[in-house]
């Protein structure tokens, strides 16, 4: 769905922003793009949804060039949802997505309503203008702009963000719910919980390059030491122990009485993204 070859971009001659990106994207997949600020996610993002001109490299989208696929065909097949939400304040949320809809043939639409209701958008709020919602109800029409067409190709750029614990629990499912009808979605993202519970790879970026590509279940046990943590009660006293993972095959090689938990000390994906690039991710 997505070739990237050698990537690069500079905006003007001193800031060189990508440095010789090296991906693919196949169809169906979901492929999260995490990085620092100022990594190179947004630039990258641009260039593929066609919004930033004079890339160097190749890159195609839907087996094309993306220098020459931009037609109108090219944009009624993506969607996007961008980090900060685009949308008329003065309209309400329904003329804000009938207007972004008369963009699309009318058999590639889905209903408006029904869509807000999936996003569970407060009904009373309907027709009431954007100029009055919060953020969570922001975010949740600039999700339903970005699905609004059925696209078969999705960016997403921080889809959570702005959201409840439960809004983002919603939106997961909704991302899920793509991923069976076999969308290909591009996340970008800072949120490692999204990254780790929706992607099947993802793409580790800083300064313009990208530093690490793998499932994130790879990428925990490569860079896990492979150790586990035992708490026990041994005569009465509650004691903890380190081992390592392969000892186990012995069984536990100490003496207790009762074991009271065991805990792998696989990395987080943040732990794993510090690894590569010695940052936090904000
Ligand atoms: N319009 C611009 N003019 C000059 N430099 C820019 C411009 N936009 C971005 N940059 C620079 O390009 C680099 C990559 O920026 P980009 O916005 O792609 O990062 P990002 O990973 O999306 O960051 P964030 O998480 O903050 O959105 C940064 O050094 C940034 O300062």
């Amino acid at each position: 769905m997505i070739e990237v070859k050698n990537l690069t971009f500079s905006y003007g001659k001193d800031k060189q922003a990508l440095h010789g990106l090296n991906f693919s994207v196949a169809d169906g997949e979901i492929f999260g793009f995490l990085g620092p600020n100022g990594s190179g996610k947004s630039t990258t993002q641009k260039i593929l949804t066609g919004i930033l001109k004079g890339h160097g490299g190749e890159v195609s989208l839907f087996g094309k060039d993306l220098r020459t696929a931009q037609t109108q065909e090219f944009f009624q097949q993506i969607g996007v949802l961008f980090e900060f939400p685009y949308l008329y304040a003065n309209l309400s949320a329904v003329d804000n997505l009938n207007y972004f809809a008369s963009f699309y043939p009318k058999e590639q639409l889905r209903d408006v309503k029904e869509l807000l209701e999936e996003l569970e958008f407060k009904k009373d709020f309907l027709n009431k203008p954007v100029s009055s919602y919060s953020k969570g109800m922001r975010q949740r029409v600039s999700m339903a702009r970005a699905l609004i067409s059925n696209p078969k190709l999705l960016f997403l750029d921080e889809p959570t963000s702005g959201l409840d614990p439960a809004g983002a629990v919603l939106f997961r499912k909704i991302i899920e719910k793509e991923r069976q009808k076999g969308t290909t979605v591009f996340l970008t993202t800072h949120n490692m919980l999204d990254a780790d519970l929706l992607c099947d790879r993802v793409a580790f970026i800083t300064n313009g390059n990208i530093v690490a590509l793998d499932t994130p279940q790879n990428l925990k046990e490569k860079n896990s030491n492979h150790r586990i943590v035992v708490s026990y009660l041994y005569q009465g006293k509650r004691k903890e122990q380190t081992i390592e993972a392969p000892e186990l095959k012995a069984g536990i090689p100490f003496a207790y009485d009762e074991i009271i938990s065991i805990h792998s000390q696989e990395p987080t994906l943040e732990d794993v993204f510090i690894q590569y690039t010695g940052r936090g991710l904000s």
